[in-house]
C-alpha cells in the first residue's frame, strides 16, 4: 500500500510559497504557480489533476491503484462540528464527551485543553468576533455561517505567515472550486446575500465584497462534505479543497471516509493507470431517476455514467429498487404502471394492482410515520416499536421484497431495539436488511460492511457464536477495503473476530 498524501508538505515546498507570495507577484501568475505546485505534489502520489469538457476539472491516476489502497488524504482547509440547540461536539475532535463551552465567545465547545490549544490560532479571532455579538446574533450563527467565518480568518492567518501555507492547503484551491454562481436561482442567492451580510458583520471586515462570500457559499453547497464517524454517522461539515477535485460516478472505483477529521479516499476497485477516480456524491442504492434529480438539485450537474445511460435495465431496476410488489406474494415479478394509468402491471405474471389500494396503504403508512415520530421523540419507545412494526408490516404489503423503501423502517426499528436492548428482535430485523443491502451495494461498500458487523455484534451478543464469526469475517473482508485496517475502529472489529474465534474453540474443546 502507498503511503497516504500527506497534508503537510516538505519545508522547501511550503516556503517557496510563502516566499512567491512575499514578492507580491501578480495573482494570475501565483494562481498558476500553485497549480504547478499542486500537480508536483500529486505527481509523486501517482495522480494528476487534468480538465474535462464534460465536469471541468478531474482526478486522474498516473499508475495503478488496488482496492483499499489510499488515493488521498487532506486535513480540511475548514471544519465545523453539526451542533445544535439539542447536541454540541468539540470542534478539535468532534467528540461528544467533557465539553466545557468557550467561555468568552459561548458559542464553541471543546472536550479539552488538547483540542483548545490546537484550535487556538484560529479561534482566538473567532473568539473576538463572536465575543462582540449581542445574544439574539450568537444564535444565528449556524455551523455554515461559522465554516465561512472560520475561512476568511484561515486565509487571513495563511496570507500573514502564521500558518503554513502549502501546496494542497491554500485559499488559491478554495478559489478554483466550482460555484456554479450563475445556474443558481433568485431565491437561493438572496439568501446566500443574507448569509454574506451577517459573515461581514461578524468579521468587521468593509474589505471583503458580499458577493464572493455569497460565491463561496455556493462554493461549499457542491464541494464540502459531511465528515462522518467510522459508522457512518454525520459528526460535522469540512472543505477539502483537493478532494473537491474528485468527481462524481454511480459506479465509482473509490470511497471518501474520514478518520476524526482527516478525509481519506480509498480505492475500492483495481483503478488502471490513466483511469479517471470516482466517488459517488449521493447514495447509488437510488433509481435512476432519484440519483439524477439529487445531483442536479445539489450539484448542478447530469450524470452520464454507465449506469445512467443504460436505459432498459434501469426500467427493471428502478421498479424494483422504489417501485411495487405484485398482489400474488408468491410471485417475485415488479409491476410497471398501466398505459391507461389505472393500475401497475406485474411484469411476471401479469395481474394487476389497484391504484386505489396502493394509494389507501401509503395513507396509512403515513398517518402511522407521524405517530411514530411522536412517540419517538417523546421517548415512548416502546409504543414507537409497535408503530413502527406496523408500518414495516404495510410496507411489505406494498414494496417489492428487494426495495430500497423498506430499508429506512427497519434501519429506525433496529436503531430503537437496539437502545431498548431487545438483542434477539433486533438481530432478525438486522438480517432482514442484509439480503437487500448485498443485492444493491457492489462487494465494496462500507454500508454493507457495516451491517455485517452489527448483525455479528448481535450474534455474539446472544452467544451464536458461530454465526458471528461468519458476520464479522464478512465485514472484515468489505471494511479492511473501505475503512484499511489501522484505525481503532478496525483494531476493535479484529479483536471481536479473534475473541468470537477463541470461544467457538472453547466451547468445541469444551463438548470433547
Ligand atoms: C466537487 S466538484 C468536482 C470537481 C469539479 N469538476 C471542478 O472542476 O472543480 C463538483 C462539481 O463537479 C462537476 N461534476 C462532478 N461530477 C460530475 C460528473 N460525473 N459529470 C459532470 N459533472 C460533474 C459538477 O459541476 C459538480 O457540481
Amino acid at each position: 500500500m502507498s503511503p497516504p498524501f500527506n497534508s503537510r508538505l516538505t519545508n522547501s515546498s511550503s516556503s517557496s510559497l510563502v516566499e512567491r507570495q512575499k514578492q507580491k507577484l501578480p495573482e494570475l501568475t501565483i494562481t498558476c504557480l500553485f497549480m504547478e505546485e499542486l500537480q508536483t505534489s500529486l505527481r509523486a502520489h501517482g495522480l494528476t489533476v487534468s480538465s474535462l469538457p464534460d465536469k471541468g476539472r478531474s482526478l486522474f491516476a498516473t499508475k495503478d491503484f488496488y482496492p483499499g489502497e489510499i488515493i488521498i488524504s487532506q486535513e480540511p482547509f475548514v471544519c465545523v462540528p453539526n451542533n445544535s440547540l439539542t447536541e454540541s461536539r468539540c470542534d478539535g475532535c468532534f467528540s461528544k464527551s467533557n465539553l466545557k463551552k468557550c467561555s468568552a465567545c459561548q458559542v464553541v465547545w471543546y472536550c479539552g485543553s488538547t483540542c483548545q490549544k490546537l484550535e487556538w490560532k484560529l479561534h482566538r479571532l473567532e473568539c473576538q468576533a463572536l465575543a462582540k455579538l449581542n445574544k439574539e446574533r450568537r444564535k444565528s450563527v449556524t455551523p455554515t455561517i461559522r465554516m465561512m467565518v472560520k475561512l476568511y480568518l484561515r486565509r487571513k492567518l495563511q496570507n500573514e505567515n502564521v500558518i503554513p501555507v502549502t501546496a494542497i492547503d491554500n485559499y488559491n484551491l478554495v478559489e478554483a472550486l466550482v460555484s456554479h454562481m450563475s445556474d443558481i436561482d433568485e431565491k437561493q442567492l438572496v439568501l446566500y446575500a443574507q448569509m454574506a451580510n451577517l459573515v461581514k458583520l461578524i468579521l468587521e471586515r468593509p474589505d471583503i465584497d458580499i458577493k464572493e462570500i455569497a460565491e463561496n457559499f455556493s462554493k461549499f453547497a457542491c464541494n464540502a462534505h459531511s465528515i462522518c464517524d467510522s459508522e457512518l454517522r454525520p459528526l460535522g461539515t469540512g472543505l477539502y479543497p483537493v478532494v473537491s477535485i474528485i468527481n462524481h460516478s454511480c459506479l465509482p472505483n473509490a470511497v471518501l471516509v474520514f478518520e476524526g477529521r482527516l478525509a481519506v479516499v480509498r480505492a475500492v476497485q483495481h483503478i488502471p493507470k490513466n483511469s479517471e477516480v470516482s466517488i459517488s456524491y449521493v447514495e447509488t442504492a437510488a433509481s435512476t431517476i432519484t440519483r439524477q434529480n439529487t445531483l442536479k438539485e445539489q450539484y448542478l450537474f447530469t450524470c452520464s455514467c454507465t449506469r445512467c445511460i443504460k436505459v432498459y435495465d434501469d426500467i427493471q431496476e428502478s421498479a424494483i429498487l422504489e417501485g411495487y410488489r405484485c398482489r400474488d406474494n408468491r410471485c417475485s415479478g415488479f409491476l410497471l404502471r398501466e398505459s391507461d394509468d389505472k393500475g401497475f402491471v406485474c411484469q411476471q405474471c401479469g395481474l394487476i394492482r389497484n391504484k386505489e389500494e396502493i394509494r389507501k396503504i401509503a395513507s396509512d403508512i403515513k398517518a402511522l410515520s407521524d405517530k411514530a415520530l411522536k412517540s419517538t421523540s417523546s421517548g415512548n419507545l416502546q409504543e414507537a416499536i409497535i408503530l413502527y412494526k406496523s408500518i414495516e408490516k404495510l410496507q411489505k404489503e406494498v414494496c417489492h421484497p428487494f426495495s430500497i423503501s423498506l430499508m429506512p423502517i427497519r434501519e429506525k426499528l433496529l436503531e430503537i431495539l437496539m437502545q431498548l436492548e431487545e438483542w434477539k428482535e433486533a438481530l432478525a430485523v438486522c438480517r432482514l436488511t442484509i439480503p437487500v443491502y448485498e443485492r444493491v451495494y457492489p462487494g465494496f461498500h462500507p454500508l454493507l460492511g457495516l451491517q455485517y458487523y452489527s448483525c455479528g455484534k448481535l450474534e455474539w451478543l446472544l452467544g451464536e457464536t458461530d454465526d458471528a464469526i461468519k458476520s464479522f469475517t464478512k465485514a472484515i473482508d468489505v471494511l479492511r477495503i473501505t475503512h484499511g485496517t489501522n484505525t481503532l475502529f478496525m483494531k476493535e472489529l479484529l479483536m471481536k473476530l479473534e475473541e468470537a474465534r477463541s470461544e467457538a474453540s472453547f466451547k468445541l474443546s469444551f463438548r470433547e
